[in-house]
């Protein structure tokens, strides 16, 4: 019941005021039962007085019942967006080397498993009034007689542990296809960012969607099929029971003689009542199942739902990391990184790396395909903490507890950028002041504007799109500039540009630069250029020689 200590949690008082509610609404829900039987047993149904006491209980019942639901209706919908909230910044807040292995389990969290919570935690409400309506109801049955309500017991627990029976494989069942759903993203992720390339290939289309997508929603279907085909076997199987059985504590009545009548009725009246709360709740328990399976996920995500007060980012940086010209603005000190293909046994090694990079100083990075230039510059600018060695900013080792910091004094645009449409993050005077004038430099002021702080468009080619991302890293003004191939593919108008113009600007600003790049050409650009190779830099006094053969 994971999901009522959430509801506990996110407002014990007002849990606690809606369990009261509910419980009155339950108990007058009961007392309305109680007068409908004293009312057949007796002829006081005709009197004035009974029948004011018996509207009001009704009113008791309604209104406790409505504020009951209304409360527990505002705790489910805050519990569902704290969920969203929290699952949001906690991804944000994670690691990022941790989570990019688990990009398409992450988008299957945040939107079948949110889902999944929030459809059935908005049944709760209902659930929470069937819950007190069955409680009165049990008291009032051991009121009437208790030792009916014993026999009575025996044949409901009986039918509960066969519906319960099945909820275990039923479960496991859920779980599976849960599995099969962090594939099956993945799957549809092919289907939507490859649709030009199966769009074009009709054979590979076809078998697409025949042996990748439609194994796998075929076992799914055999598993929910299955699955609630036995739930629904053995709850009928339970009514089946719990009949038969009320069927046969009257005949043990009639055969024994113990109790009268009159209490018989009275009895049978209420059972008939608490049958259908009570079927309310058995039928909700494989969706707690569900809820259950969804958590799991969530949680083996390293992405609990407990909130947590991150520590505020000091706006000042300069407080946490100050500028020391003396001091490199980045030293890399034997820093290695490796990642490790478990499939292939084998892993790429980073390093040991030795690099210190001054304020001001503009530096390029080349070499070969798969030589580690992306893994250097992830893990210099801290989104790659370093696995030997460390990083310093300023003489300062950079640690987690300042690498939030650390990142913010970056500017990157990585090779495969996420232009986001929104730049709420930039002020509008600086916006107004500065946008026009680069929009015009780049050549991108016929294509797009910026209005309330959002670009109109982002639907541009791919130079387009770069000039765009480019625009925006100038208007965000950070201290350290990293460019993972930039100029690669674009016009030689804006290489030019960039190199000879905003490369320039940026170091007269006193920016330091780091870029990735292969145009040799503009290599007099740069104060340093340095080079990877197989994942180590190159001794300055090699470089010259690996150039020659790198370009010729
Ligand atoms: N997220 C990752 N998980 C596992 N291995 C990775 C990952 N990213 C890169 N690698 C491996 O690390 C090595 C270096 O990759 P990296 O992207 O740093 O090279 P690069 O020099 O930037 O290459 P390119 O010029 O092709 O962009 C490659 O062998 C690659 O397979």
């Amino acid at each position: 019941m994971k999901v009522i200590a959430l509801l506990f949690k996110s407002s014990a008082w007002k849990f606690t005021v809606a369990a009261i509610a509910s419980f009155i609404s339950g108990t007058a829900l009961t007392a309305v039962i109680y007068m409908i039987n004293e009312a057949i047993k007796t002829e006081m149904a005709n009197s004035d007085t009974i029948i004011w006491q018996f509207l009001g209980i009704l009113l008791v019942y309604v209104t406790t019942s409505i504020f009951g639901a209304y409360l527990i209706t505002l705790l489910s919908q805050v519990v569902i967006q704290d969920m969203r909230l929290t699952i949001s910044n906690k991804i944000l807040k994670a690691s990022f080397h941790k989570l990019e292995y688990q990009t398409k389990r992450l988008f299957t969290i945040l939107t079948d498993d949110i889902n999944t919570i929030s459809s059935i935690i908005i049944k709760l409400p209902a659930i929470f009034t069937a819950v007190t309506t069955v409680m009165a109801c049990f008291a009032y049955m051991i009121f009437i007689s208790w030792k009916l309500f014993c026999l009575f017991m025996i044949v409901f627990l009986m039918a509960f542990i066969l519906y319960r029976l099945p909820l275990n494989s039923y479960g496991e069942r859920l779980r599976k296809t849960r599995n099969h759903q962090n594939v099956l993203f993945g799957y549809f992720e092919g289907l939507i960012y490859g649709l030009k390339e199966l769009t074009i290939n009709k054979k590979f289309r076809s078998l697409y969607t025949k042996e990748i997508i439609e194994p796998l929603t075929e076992e799914q279907k055999k598993h929910q099929v299955i699955g609630k085909t036995t739930v629904e076997i053995f709850s009928r199987w339970g009514e089946v029971i719990l009949f038969l059985g009320i069927g046969g504590i009257l005949l043990i009545i009639k055969e024994t003689g113990v109790t009268t009548y009159d209490v018989m009725v009275q009895f049978l009246t209420v059972t008939v009542f608490t049958i259908a709360p009570l079927s309310k709740i058995t039928r909700v328990l494989p969706d707690f199942q569900r809820i259950n399976i969804a958590l799991e996920q969530i949680d083996s995500a390293g992405l609990d739902l407990e909130k947590e007060t991150a520590p505020a980012l000091e706006e000042d940086n300069t407080k946490i990391f100050p500028v020391v010209e003396s001091e490199p603005v980045i030293s890399l000190k034997n820093v290695a990184y490796s990642y490790y293909h478990t499939e292939e046994e084998k892993f790429f090694k980073l390093g040991p790396i030795n690099l210190d990079v001054k304020k001001g100083q503009v530096t390029f990075l080349i070499g070969g395909n798969g030589s580690g230039k992306s893994t250097l510059a992830k893990v210099l600018c801290g989104l790659y903490p370093p696995q030997e060695g460390e990083v310093t900013h300023f003489g300062k080792k950079v640690v987690p507890e300042n690498v939030e910091n650390f990142r913010d004094q970056f500017n990157v645009i990585f090779a495969d950028f996420y232009l986001f449409d929104e730049i709420i993050h930039i002020p509008q005077s600086v916006i107004d002041e500065k946008a026009q004038e680069y929009l015009k430099l780049l050549e991108l002021d016929k294509k797009v504007e910026i209005v309330n702080r959002k670009l109109t468009t982002t639907n541009l080619s791919t130079g387009q799109r770069k000039r765009l991302a480019l625009l925006i890293s100038y208007l965000e003004d950070k201290p350290i500039y990293l460019f993972d191939e930039w100029a690669a593919g674009l016009d030689p108008y804006y290489k030019k540009i960039f190199y000879k113009k905003l490369i320039p600007d940026l170091k007269a600003r006193g920016k330091t630069v780091f870029a990735i790049t292969h145009d040799e050409s503009y290599f007099d650009c740069a104060d340093e250029v340095i080079m990877l190779k197989e994942g180590q830099l190159l001794e300055t006094h090699l470089l010259h020689d690996q150039l020659q053969e790198f370009f010729n």
